[in-house]
């Protein structure tokens, strides 16, 4: 039985703001930001952190960057005071970083925060109470007074524990809970009441943080809440706009950056999204969106598998493989036409140019991840993802008419297997149909003088003797061509020839690609060899052995 049945609720109620010029502003620099990874993040989890979690957390925190990290909720749990202790006498809060913690609006929570604290050197007080319709109606059972007076008998009591610490330097951070669930006016009216009793300055700012606690509607719509709130709050120019948003629309990230063109200052959130219900903001995304833009975001994700493991083990929540810039799959290419429009922006991209390839909004170098795993090759690739890979892997160039012949030959194992193809059986692919200059002949010794023409002659061993062929032509190549062609008796002509030095494994080799018209049949044959002139001889002669087997395979049958 299901209630399903979309008539039960409401649209939500815009704010109505005339004139909003956020559409047309840009963002050009990095917010300040703020991790309520251990606050916001924590009491999300089924299991929340140990305190040895928590300490390996806020190391990362700080190492990437963070200058204001929400740290607990010190009078909810002991674990969370014991907590701000360590960070306070082990010494363990960088100089440059505030530690921020969260207390609701009542007295005796907000005394206990402030033993929590004693001894900091920097720290945000964040005191909240809800604002919204629906707690003020149903949960607080108080009109709008009552509530304005939770906020500001609050505000006035952080404000006098800090008076008794002045060694600590103070910022106060107040947030109308509910925020979007707030008419925006009487928003505006709690935080002027909470202001007038901080009475910031230009110089001694605090925080005004709005939370879409709960996202309830478009993101352009949280960004007429905030270009209208930062229009009608007092004192704009002594106070920092924070953002918090949550992800229940999926749109956290958007509604946060599009509440910073509105005018926002500020931004909380975590380290891959964690958080109440879907989570909130996701910092890595919204950071490295910035990052893919040419904007320093001021955080540093270069090592983010270290990041991603850390959270892992801290949250014990998974990643999504699809998750912006960190997930597993988000640098990688399965369909063919991606992967080689990919191979081809990427053989073009160099250090002195920006960043330009298709399907790749940033460089999976920059967040120390390889090339390698930006290709991979299953049933829906095509010749330049297997093409790429043999060249990340072992330095093989395959030239395009090889990548043709190959590919079909790696799609139909793919097809069999149902998965993804490993270079490594890639390379036995290639060497089992195109390395065949060892059976049925082998090249031995060998002889090459030049008078009016090149000569050869060479050795081939094979499994009943060695047999003795010579021949004539301009070159080498085509000199032991027509040896082969007289000895085999067949007709051979190279269509295609090329070669390259090797770069992966010893640098002293050389391949040769050769395709060959045998009798009025393509074959194609690779050799690899100290010398190139030996490596083309035994690419042709791969040719002739593939050309001996379908003969005796046609004979046979
Ligand atoms: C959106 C957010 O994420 S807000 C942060 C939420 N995080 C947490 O709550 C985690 C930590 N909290 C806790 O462990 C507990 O809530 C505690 C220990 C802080 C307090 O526990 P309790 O004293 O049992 O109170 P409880 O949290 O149930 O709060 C309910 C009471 O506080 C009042 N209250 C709730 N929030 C606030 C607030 N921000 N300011 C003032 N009063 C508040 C309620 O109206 C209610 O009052 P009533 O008992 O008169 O009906
Ligand atoms: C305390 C506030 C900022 C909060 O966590 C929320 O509203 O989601």
């Amino acid at each position: 039985m299901s209630s399903f049945d979309h008539t039960k609720y409401r649209p939500f109620e815009p704010v109505a703001i005339a004139n909003r010029t956020w559409p047309d502003q840009e963002i050009t620099k990095a917010p300040i930001w703020a991790s309520v990874d251990l606050r916001d993040g924590n009491q999300a989890l089924v299991e929340p952190m140990t305190v040895e979690q928590k300490k390996e957390f806020f190391k990362l925190l700080v190492d990437v960057g963070f200058k204001e990290i929400e740290v607990g909720f010190p009078a909810a749990s002991q674990l969370d005071f014991d907590f701000v202790r360590w960070l306070i006498e082990e010494d363990q809060v960088p100089n440059d970083v505030y530690i921020q913690v969260l207390t609701q609006a009542r007295p005796e929570l907000i005394e206990r925060t402030y033993e929590s604290l004693k001894g900091a050197k920097k720290a945000v007080v964040h005191v909240y109470n809800s604002t919204s319709k629906t707690q003020r109606e149903q949960v607080f059972r108080l009109g709008k007074d009552g509530i304005k007076d939770i906020a500001v008998r609050g505000a006035q009591c952080v404000k006098d524990h800090a008076a008794k610490h002045p060694e600590t330097e103070w910022v106060f951070q107040y947030s109308p809970e509910s925020f979007t669930g707030t008419e925006t006016d009487f928003a505006v009216e709690v935080c002027d009441a909470v202001i007038d009793v901080w009475q910031p300055t230009p110089e001694k700012k605090c925080i005004i943080n709005l939370p879409a606690t709960v996202e309830v509607a478009t993101p352009n719509r949280f960004a007429d809440q905030i270009e209208y709130f930062c229009r009608k709050v007092k004192n704009r120019d002594s106070i920092i706009i924070s953002l918090h948003t949550h992800n229940d629309r999926g749109c956290g990230v958007a509604a946060a950056e599009l509440g910073m063109m509105a005018g926002a200052d500020r931004i909380e959130g975590t380290l891959l999204g964690n958080g109440e219900r879907t989570g909130n903001m996701c910092v890595v995304t919204m950071a490295m969106n910035m990052y893919s833009q040419g904007i320093d975001p001021e955080l540093n994700f270069a090592d983010m598998d270290r990041v991603i493991s850390v959270v892992q083990s801290c949250t014990q929540l998974p990643v999504h493989p699809r998750h912006a810039y960190a997930g597993e799959l988000v640098f990688t290419a399965f369909s063919g036409s991606h992967q080689d429009a990919i191979k081809k922006c990427l053989a073009n991209q160099t250090d002195d140019k920006p960043w330009d390839v298709a399907y790749l909004p940033i460089d999976p170098r920059d967040i120390g991840r390889s090339y390698q795993e930006v290709i991979r090759v299953n049933s829906q690739s095509g010749k330049g993802g297997v093409a790429f890979a043999l060249e990340q892997e072992y330095g093989l160039a395959l030239p395009r008419w090889l990548q043709v012949e190959l590919s079909p030959i790696v799609q139909k194992l793919s097809e069999e297997d149902g998965g993804v193809i490993e270079a490594a059986d890639m390379k036995r692919l290639f060497e089992e149909n195109f390395m065949t200059s060892s059976a049925p002949y082998a090249l031995g010794n060998y002889e090459l003088s030049k008078k009016d023409r090149d000569t050869v002659t060479a050795e081939l061993s094979h499994k009943d003797g060695v047999i003795s062929v010579h021949g004539e032509g301009n070159g080498a190549l085509s000199a032991f061509t027509s040896a082969l062609s007289a000895h085999f008796n067949v007709r051979v002509d190279i269509v295609q020839y090329q070669e390259h030095a090797l770069t992966v494994g010893s640098d002293s080799q050389a391949i040769a690609y050769i395709q060959a018209n045998i009798d009025g049949e393509r074959y194609n044959g690779v050799a690899i060899d100290n010398d190139i002139v030996s490596a083309s001889i035994q690419a042709v002669l791969a040719t002739v052995n593939q050309k001996v087997i379908a003969s005796e395979q046609a004979n046979v049958a």
